[in-house]
């Protein structure tokens, strides 16, 4: 599906930010994830739906949807993948029988390559409109969710992907050093938003973060533990059975305690960009539009060629 057509279904659905939304509080309180069906009984019922970005599973015995990137060759954020992951988020919210959403890549190494580059090269304004509208609406579902989201980080996590684990309640990386995690904006001569830094600030604290940004710093996975950028490193091959463990805990409280306290903890940031939406999209466009900043983005675009060939 086309991502301008996606997007007008956004709009479409009339459906506000979840910040704006009544919280899901009267979603059942469900006993916590039991212990593994015994064989013999019928498999338990399990709901998929992919798109041409995105995979999910939702077993609906434990409450637990599995979400898989798949776009390759290396998940970049573009328009469509945005917009397909707020749509998968929006399903997967509005369905009581999903409580808790695991979020992984389905392509080797890489969890995600952070915003697509090429949506903020040479682009229309309304393009960048529609690009940075995007963004933002899968922060607003993604961070202010009512589900348990846990990241397995799988891969390499730049910048836009790092948000995207952030934003989730826990996460747990592939103790692999080859992969890298961080918002490394300044690296490209650009300057992640303050909902970027807000959102990596309640993570890891104000000096951490400042100096991580300044710095525009990936860090190896240990480094990342070290610094609380990511709750625990495990081998690779544990790191879905691990994600699975740590969504049983976190599902074991009632829905209602830990919805509210998340709300607590996340609103002040929520509601900072929801109050100034349109200012942040007209900051991006002016910033993206300049000259200085496209040749800093072609230049990084061109090195990436370079270093693959
Ligand atoms: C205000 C704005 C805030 C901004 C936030 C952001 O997220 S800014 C984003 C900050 N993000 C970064 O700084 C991450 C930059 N990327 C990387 O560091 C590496 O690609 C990697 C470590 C993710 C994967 O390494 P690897 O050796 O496995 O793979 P490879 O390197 O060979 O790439 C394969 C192909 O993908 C292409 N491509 C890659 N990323 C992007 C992208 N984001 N977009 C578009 N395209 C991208 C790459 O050009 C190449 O294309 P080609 O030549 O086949 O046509």
């Amino acid at each position: 599906m086309a991502a301008a057509t996606l997007a007008r279904r956004i709009g479409r659905s009339g459906v506000l930010p979840l910040c704006c939304r009544l919280p899901a509080w009267d979603r059942a309180a469900r006993p916590p994830p039991g212990p593994a069906q015994p064989p013999g009984l019928p498999l338990a019922p399990c709901r998929s739906f992919s798109n041409n970005k995105i995979q999910v599973e939702l077993d609906e015995s434990s409450g637990v949807a599995m979400m898989k990137f798949k776009s390759p060759p290396v998940n970049s954020l573009s328009l469509e993948f945005l917009t397909e992951f707020s749509i998968s988020l929006e399903k997967l919210e509005n369905n009581k029988a999903c409580r808790g959403v695991i979020i992984t890549s389905a392509l080797p190494k890489i969890f995600s390559s952070g915003l697509d580059i090429t949506e903020m090269c040479g682009k229309s304004i309304e393009h960048y409109t529609e690009f940075w509208r995007a963004v933002q609406e899968m922060w607003l579902r993604l961070y202010g969710s009512n589900m348990v989201t846990v990241a397995a980080v799988n891969g390499s996590s730049p910048a836009g992907g790092c948000l995207v684990a952030l934003s989730c309640d826990y996460r747990i990386m592939a103790e692999n050093p080859k992969f890298s995690i961080g918002l490394n904006e300044a690296q490209l001569g650009i300057v992640a938003p303050f909902w970027f830094k807000d959102t990596f600030v309640n993570v890891v604290g104000h000096r951490i973060a400042e100096r991580s940004l300044q710095l525009g710093s990936l860090h190896p996975a240990p480094e990342a533990l070290k610094l609380g950028l990511v709750d625990e490193l495990v081998p690779e091959e544990k790191l879905m059975e691990k994600a699975a463990a740590v969504m049983a805990q976190w599902l074991a409280l009632p829905d209602h305690a830990r919805q509210l306290t998340k709300t607590m903890m996340r609103k002040a940031v929520l509601d900072r960009l929801v109050a100034h939406r349109e200012e942040d999209i007209k900051n991006f466009i002016s910033f993206v539009s300049k000259e200085s900043i496209q040749k800093s983005l072609r230049m990084y675009m061109e090195m990436l060629k370079k270093r693959k060939s």
